[in-house]
């Protein structure tokens, strides 16, 4: 069985340092595992570890730039396309690694996963050479900062979730940066994220969140900003599709957390034959007498 999680969410949330860190993880655990590079822009230095199949090495966005005179997001809907049109390509970069376990990490224009068709295409060709395909979607911590970014984070990820139709997993990035913050009122933590439980609340968005408290109407100056925010709430709470698995990675508990999610989703290792208990040799109950 072959699997294969892409790394999606937008730009700056800690995709490529989550995907390096999740291929250390199952590198120590034993388990063979590769990074696939499909962000066009993304500079050599980003990788700790050398991806097995690079966009690069089929288009790269720098040539597209420059050669023919693209901007950097028209230039990256042009690589895309570019690999849409040469799948035969990533066929036969694909063939070598049977059995495998593939990170992929995707660049960061969140456009290209709430409306153009390149990443559903991808998944079916995916899964027509036999991979089992789930998603994983950051967004980094700091949007807890402020609601109203918070929730175009969580519509965001609804819709990227809705356009995609795959096994979905949501993460809150970067935790390092507000539970070091968290049980001590004197931090400077904003917007009152000070205590676990106003962290939950985001984890697992209350909608109520978005509804105006008092005190704030003074900075809500149209109505019709309010009834547009409860149309949101009542979205969210209809359709409570998105919550967060909160992502710590100085915390090696929080990434395996994480990364057991992410099996479990794909059935990892359902396939696999059981093992036998290892024997017992009668030396080992010697000790025991
Ligand atoms: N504190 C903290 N910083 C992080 C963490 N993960 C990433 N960063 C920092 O966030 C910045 C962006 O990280 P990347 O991993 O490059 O993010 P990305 O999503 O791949 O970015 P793009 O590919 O440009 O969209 C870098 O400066 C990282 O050092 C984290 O868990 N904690
Ligand atoms: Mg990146």
């Amino acid at each position: 069985m072959r699997y294969a999680v892409l790394v999606t969410g937008p730009a700056g949330a800690g995709k490529s340092t989550f995907s390096s860190s999740f291929l250390t993880h199952l590198r120590l655990s034993k388990r063979s595992a590769n990074l696939v590079n499909f962000d066009p822009a993304a500079s050599p230095t980003s990788f700790e570890y050398e991806p097995v199949i690079d966009i690069k090495d089929l288009i790269s966005l720098d040539d597209v730039m420059g050669e023919l005179g693209y901007g950097p997001n028209g230039g990256l809907v042009y690589c895309f396309e570019y690999l849409m049109q040469n799948m035969d390509w990533l066929e036969e970069e694909l063939g070598g690694f049977e059995d495998d376990y593939l990170i992929i990490d995707c660049p960061g224009q969140i456009e290209l996963y709430t409306h153009h068709p390149f990443l559903p295409d991808l998944v079916r060709n995916l899964q027509r050479l036999g991979f089992r395909v789930c998603a994983t979607y950051l967004i980094e911590s700091q949007f807890m900062e402020d609601r109203y970014k918070f929730f175009s984070g969580v519509l965001s990820a609804m819709s990227a979730m809705v356009n995609l139709e795959i096994p979905w997993i949501n993460i809150m990035s970067k935790m390092d940066l507000v539970t070091a913050n968290t049980d001590d009122p004197s931090s400077g933590a904003r917007n009152g994220i000070r205590r676990k439980k106003d962290i939950a609340r985001y984890l697992d968005p209350d909608p109520l969140l978005l509804a105006t408290t008092r005190g704030q109407e003074a900075s809500v100056p149209n109505p019709r900003f309010h009834a547009l925010n409860q149309a949101i709430v009542h979205l969210i709470e209809d359709h409570p599709l998105v919550s967060f698995l909160p992502l710590d990675l100085s915390s090696p508990d929080s990434l395996e957390t994480v990364i057991s999610h992410i099996d479990y989703t794909m059935q990892y290792g359902e396939d696999e034959e059981p093992k036998e208990p290892h024997d017992l040799d009668e030396g080992d109950f010697q000790d025991l007498e």
